[in-house]
């Protein structure tokens, strides 16, 4: 559980109910399922919200996922705030209801359910990062895209980057490989775009991190130029500072470089507040939650429409 003064951040349980709520509260456009199990056995939860949300339609779909790390609890709180935004402004606000109406909108805001937990588990919070395998594994390290090539992660068992004994051996990141995979309909790839949420440091991060080169295989000079602009455009809305996800240092194994390079889904990464400090950083009071998930709104709604394109 979080300490009393927290407790405005949300417990896997609390997020399971937040889901439930969405889907009781707004039927038509919300639909839940399941990308698998934790390694621990909890339900990894995937979110859809669309205009007749039960049909597979043929609208550009955008994925949002959170937590991977399991201490940065702010992520989910983002994951949350889009469900929460992207229903309740259904049929009100114009630009919301644009959206749902011609995209599908896939929200995954706890990835590491059992870090999550484990971290808020004690009288102290724990500073937890990794997922709770016997041996954890840093699950930002664990894609199956150039896993483990370049130095950007531990194959030692005992480091915060332990990038695991294979690409997807957390059963986590298995889970949402496949939840992606399941999104190939008729040899094309539905999702057209993504971010994945972090804390922290304020940062809009592209690919590709194994490499420092802008283009690579893969990566051509106006892809690049694509994920830099729209980059940019997203940074000068939250005031994130926006780079190569490699000019922060060099990661292989990450989501971005798989969801890239494997499936041509414009991958983003953001680091939320706060732009620095020590480790209590991942730890912001609750009373910033709001602020700090609202001050996405504009990059979450630039990226809604860019998917289209
Ligand atoms: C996405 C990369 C480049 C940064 C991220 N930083 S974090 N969220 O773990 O502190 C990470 O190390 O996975
Ligand atoms: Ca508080
Ligand atoms: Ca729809
Ligand atoms: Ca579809
Ligand atoms: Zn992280």
């Amino acid at each position: 559980e979080f300490p009393p003064e927290d407790s405005g951040y949300h417990t896997y349980s609390e997020t399971l109910a937040e889901i439930e709520e969405a889907a009781t509260d707004h039927p038509g456009i919300v639909d839940s399922t399941s990308a698998g199990s934790s390694a621990r056995g909890r339900d990894i939860p995937v979110v859809k919200i669309s205009d007749r949300a039960d049909v597979d339609e043929a609208e550009p779909e955008v994925l949002f996922t959170c937590n991977q790390h399991a201490r940065e609890h702010l992520t989910a709180e983002m994951c949350l705030h889009i469900l929460r935004r992207y229903t309740d402004g259904y049929g009100s606000n114009p630009g919301i209801t644009e959206a749902v109406d011609n995209r599908e909108i896939w929200i995954i805001p706890m990835v590491n359910p059992d870090g999550a937990t484990y971290d808020v588990a004690g009288a102290d919070y724990r500073g937890w990062r990794r997922n709770r395998q016997s041996t954890p594994v840093d699950l930002n390290r664990n894609w199956g895209y150039r896993w483990g090539c370049c130095g950007g992660s531990s194959g030692d068992p005992s480091q915060p980057t332990y990038r695991g004994p294979a690409p997807f051996s957390a059963p986590e990141i298995a889970s949402v490989r496949d939840f992606v995979e399941s999104r190939v309909v008729g040899g094309r790839q539905r999702i057209t775009a993504h971010i994945d949420f972090h804390s922290f440091s304020e940062l809009v991060l592209w690919p590709y991190g194994y490499t420092t080169a802008d283009t690579a295989p893969g990566m051509t000079r106006e892809q690049y130029r694509r994920f830099a602009e729209l980059g940019n455009a997203m940074a000068d809305t939250n005031g994130y500072t926006p780079m190569q996800s490699s000019d922060l240092y060099v990661t292989d194994g990450s989501v971005n470089d798989w969801m890239w390079a494997e499936h041509g889904i414009l991958s983003f990464t953001f680091e939320m507040y706060p732009s620095g400090g020590g480790l209590d950083g991942f730890y912001p009071p609750d009373e910033v939650i709001q602020r700090e998930t609202s001050r996405n709104d504009e990059a979450v709604a630039m990226l809604l429409d860019e998917a289209g394109n």
